[in-house]
């Protein structure tokens, strides 16, 4: 797996995956694989576009579940062909988000995976509408554990607050001594 700054990466064709992936749980695992699975058939590159920190941890200050290189070792061995790490801070946040499209653009994504929510450009003012008016978007529905319950870093982060380590790391699908 090859690794870039932003505004560093070109490409004549991708299938791209974009998010915070805080701790990389199985959640995002799905999402990454089913990426994977679609870049493999088409024959193209899988990026992931990641933040550093999560924008969660840059706003509310939340606890990051894993640091830059263990996130990249947990990316690696979902093997994704070359991942972009923008560096989050408020000067990467202020950016409008045709600017981050115009960003994306340079890797010619045949196809863009992202959760329903996402958000994104300066105050959230991009949404994955916005995506699809300019690119092939997917999304998968969320992944939930055997009880029900979507997973997700937040949940995670309660887990860990609460001393439910065995729990959390069931949801991570990772151990949390490795962050
Ligand atoms: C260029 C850019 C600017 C952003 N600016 C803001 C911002 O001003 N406020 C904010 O809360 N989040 C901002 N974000 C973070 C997004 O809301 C979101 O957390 C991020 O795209 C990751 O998506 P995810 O949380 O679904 O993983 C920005 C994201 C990008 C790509
Ligand atoms: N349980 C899940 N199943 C499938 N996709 C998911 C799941 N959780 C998050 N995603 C997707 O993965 C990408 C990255 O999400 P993000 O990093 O915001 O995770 P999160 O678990 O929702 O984090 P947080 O709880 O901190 O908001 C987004 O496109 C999001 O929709």
């Amino acid at each position: 797996m090859r690794i870039y700054s932003c505004d560093t990466l070109n490409l004549t064709a991708s299938v791209l995956v974009i998010g915070a992936f805080d701790g990389v749980h199985r959640g995002h695992q799905q999402l990454i694989r089913q990426a994977k699975t679609q870049a493999d058939w088409m024959q193209v590159p899988l990026v992931v576009y990641t933040f550093d920190p999560p924008p969660r941890v840059h706003f509310q200050k939340k606890l990051q579940l894993a640091s830059l290189p263990v996130k990249l070792e947990r990316l690696q061995r979902l093997d994704v062909d070359h991942t972009v790490v923008a560096p989050f801070d408020s000067f990467y946040a202020s950016r409008e988000a045709k600017v981050f499209l115009n960003e994306i653009r340079n890797m010619n994504p045949l196809s863009i995976w992202v959760g329903k929510d996402f958000k994104f450009g300066v105050n959230r003012n991009g949404d994955i509408d916005t995506l699809k008016q300019n690119f092939h978007v997917n999304s998968l529905d969320l992944v939930c554990c055997q009880d029900g319950e979507i997973i997700s870093s937040t949940r995670i982060r309660h887990l860990i607050a609460n001393n439910m380590t065995a729990k959390a790391e069931q949801l991570l699908g990772w151990q949390t001594v490795n962050v």
